[in-house]
């Protein structure tokens, strides 16, 4: 275990290709559906994690054989026709927020009784709509400790169907979770979704996911989805797109270094909504150049922006990051439900910008970032792979930048630093 990483500045700007690991939205998605289809199914292009090594071990824990060649970015998984053999089981989901909120609603599909908790941080994250929401379709599931937040006990007895409303104004997981699993109801369900939705683009993802395996649903207006009984038909070969919030880095890395970083593997079409990253980055300057299979940013004198960040959120550390090199302030908005993921991020932003002397002002919502004279610094990551992975790039041009507790990368990307390094041409 590494204490710290110092990162190396770069001498010029990064120009370079590198394709990042697969989707970590895709590839948990994938395995739910897969789990519950009809036959055996292949995913290619696997993102190996510890969000993806937890829903694995989960879903082998549920009786369903899932079998991972990490070598090969490959996973195959046995489906179980919508009924989970085992019916007791006890999941670890360490900080996964889509592992524990898909496998909450997974669970309510299968006949027993079953545990879901997490690390300490896991359990501090808001889990009570999506247990209201499976209570209201007649699924006996609590908050074990009252907390609205896991450890989650699941009685289940399959869903039989009906009416039930969510709301998505802290997660848009929960709703992703409901979806994918009320095909496999007895009956169809109605699901009205409760005020606005945050991360609205994951849902794609979610209905994307399903579709392919033959599963669709019916909106029946804006905020009122139908979900037929329908079989999950096994996919022979499903390959997985790179993940673009990882992405994210690269092309950030191109436009403060005013290199040029190609990203392979993904275009415009892209299923995750993470993609429109490169909109930010051209909007402050940069220009982009797609091609069938890659994208590539590259970097020109930057300024700064006023930007909603709701639906591509996990890349409002990586906008955070870029903004220091930008002429003028750059205002990430609408981005409240940040304050429960990993860790709260507005103040875990303002506090690490603070510290390399950069002025902020954080709101409940919203962060504003005065670009200035950015000071050597270890920055604390608070255990969220988002905070190593973005303030690194900051170190790509200031000397002095020390990211403290570099593995929890883990979580997504644990050989990030190594491709990173590999990019800007500093492996050794
Ligand atoms: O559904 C998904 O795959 C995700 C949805 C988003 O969460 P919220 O909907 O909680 O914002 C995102 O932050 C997370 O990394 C992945
Ligand atoms: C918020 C994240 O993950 P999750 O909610 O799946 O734990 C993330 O990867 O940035």
């Amino acid at each position: 275990m590494l204490k710290t990483y110092q990162v190396k500045p770069v001498t010029g700007s990064i120009e370079g290709t590198i394709r990042p690991p697969g989707s970590k939205s895709i590839t948990n998605r994938a395995l739910i559906v897969a789990a519950l289809a009809e036959g055996t199914t292949q995913l290619t292009g696997v993102l190996d994690s510890q969000d993806t090594q937890v829903m694995i071990e989960s879903l082998n824990r549920l009786g369903i054989n899932v079998k991972h060649d990490p070598e090969k970015c490959t996973i195959l998984v046995e489906g179980c026709a919508g009924k989970i053999p085992q019916s007791t089981a006890s999941l670890w989901l360490e900080n996964s927020g889509t592992s524990i909120r898909f496998l909450t609603a997974l669970c309510a599909t299968g006949t027993g009784e079953y545990i879901l908790d997490g690390n300490a941080r896991m359990r501090e994250r808001p889990i009570q709509h999506l247990v209201e929401a499976l209570k209201q379709l007649g699924v006996d599931v609590v908050c074990e400790n009252d907390t609205g937040c896991p450890p989650v006990r699941v009685k289940g007895n399959g869903l039989s169907g009906g009416e039930t409303a969510i709301s998505g104004s802290v997660s848009s997981q929960y709703l992703s979770a409901l979806l994918m699993v009320a095909a496999t109801a007895e009956n169809p369900i109605t699901i009205s979704i409760q005020g606005k939705m945050v991360s609205k683009p994951y849902l794609e993802i979610t209905l994307g996911v399903m579709a392919q395996f033959g599963v669709t649903i019916d909106r029946i207006q804006p905020s009122v989805w139908r979900i037929h009984p329908q079989t999950y038909r096994r996919s022979i070969a499903y390959d997985i797109e790179p993940d673009a919030s990882a992405a994210s880095y690269f092309f950030a890395a191109a436009a403060i270094t005013g290199g040029s970083v190609t990203v392979e593997g993904l275009n415009q079409d892209a299923l995750q909504g993470d993609i429109n990253f490169i909109r930010v980055l051209e909007d402050m300057g940069c220009n982009i150049e797609q091609s069938r299979n890659s994208i590539t940013v590259h970097g020109c004198p930057l300024k700064g922006i006023d930007v909603d960040m709701n639906d591509i959120s996990d890349t409002a550390q990586t906008l955070a990051a870029v903004a220091l090199f930008a002429e003028g302030p750059t205002s990430i908005r609408n981005v409240g439900h940040i304050r429960h993921k990993e860790t709260d991020r507005l103040t875990a932003i303002a506090n690490e910008l603070k510290r390399m002397g950069i002025k902020v002002e954080e709101t409940e919502d919203s962060i504003t970032i005065y670009p200035g004279e950015i000071h050597s610094a270890t920055i604390e990551t608070y255990d969220d792979h988002r905070m190593a992975m973005s303030f690194a790039l900051v170190g790509l041009k200031v000397p002095g930048i020390v990211i403290a507790d570099p593995d929890c990368t883990i979580k997504t990307y644990p050989h990030f630093f190594a491709d990173l390094e590999k990019l800007c041409g500093q492996s050794s």
